[in-house]
């Protein structure tokens, strides 16, 4: 069984994979103080609660967060004697090429949703992911990531301005049926995910005009569900392509003979 580790800058998930198949996942809050050992509880705790006793024999981790990855990599390796393959450092072969300036460091999680993404649907995409931040990929015809757009997440811009205006409350998202709030929440609501469907859409039609071929568009992330409902902006939704895309360089890398 894999362990695939996707941890983002607000969480972090663990999905347990058997073959082709996710058994379980795991959520908790990305901090950079947990140790191997609270890992261990928590990991220890949900797996007998959800009546499982996983085979780990191989860890894979896309992380965010550069300091999350010391105390991944000893929970490997304490708990099930394993070392992890980290994407993003020279020893994890990657299947895609990457064609961006010289010296960025394009987030790991953006580069495994192409992977997941051209293995699924070929070349010649967008991967719109709803996340801390909303960032747009974009695969050239041979599944290349050749850069993309981020911009910040739907709970961050609500959070942004519960925190800048004294008289703006903390709001969750959803979907208001009218664009012109009668309350305070309304109108915040509104704000955020009209706008966002707007900045979605626009952005989508920019790459496409700036791209030479035609191009499928992928929505994935939480939110990914909400902002297509009744709306036309993704050819698919994938509520799991991170992880899919963890388990193809898993893969990857085993067929090379690199783990
Ligand atoms: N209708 C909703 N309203 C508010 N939050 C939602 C809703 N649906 C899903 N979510 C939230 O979306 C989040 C899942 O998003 P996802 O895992 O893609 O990104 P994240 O964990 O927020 O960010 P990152 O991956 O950058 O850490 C969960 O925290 C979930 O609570
Ligand atoms: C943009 C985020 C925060 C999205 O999770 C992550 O992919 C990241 O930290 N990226 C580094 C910069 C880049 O992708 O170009
Ligand atoms: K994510």
């Amino acid at each position: 069984m894999l362990l695939a580790i996707d941890t983002g800058n607000t969480n972090t998930v663990f999905s347990i994979w058997d073959g082709e198949k996710i058994l379980c996942t795991l959520r908790t809050s990305t901090e950079h103080q947990r140790t191997a050992d609270q890992y261990f509880v928590w990991w220890d705790t949900l797996t007998r609660h959800h009546g499982i006793t996983p085979e780990i024999t191989g860890v894979i981790i896309s992380s965010t967060v550069p300091r999350v990855v010391f105390n991944l990599r000893v929970f490997s390796d304490r708990y099930f004697g394993l070392r992890p393959l980290v994407v993003g450092k020279p020893e994890c072969l990657l299947p895609i090429g990457v064609r961006v300036d010289a010296g960025t460091q394009v987030g790991p999680d953006r580069l495994v949703n192409t992977v997941a993404g051209f293995r699924q649907y070929g070349g010649d995409l967008i991967i719109v992911d709803f996340g801390t931040a909303t960032t747009f990929d974009v695969a050239d015809h041979d599944g290349a990531y050749i850069g993309g757009v981020i911009a910040p997440g739907v709970n961050l811009s609500l959070e942004a301005l519960h925190m800048a205006a004294a008289a703006l409350p903390h709001v969750d998202i959803s979907r208001p049926e009218r664009v012109i709030g009668t309350n305070t929440v309304a109108c915040m609501q509104s704000g955020v995910y009209w706008g966002y469907i707007g900045l979605i859409k626009e952005i989508c039609a920019r790459i496409k005009a700036e791209h030479a071929r035609p191009m499928k568009v992928i929505g994935t992330g939480g939110l990914a569900p909400l902002f297509q409902q009744g709306e036309d902006l993704f050819d698919v939704t994938e509520d799991t392509l991170t992880m899919q895309g963890l388990l193809d360089i898993y893969n990857y890398n085993k067929e090379q003979g690199s783990i």
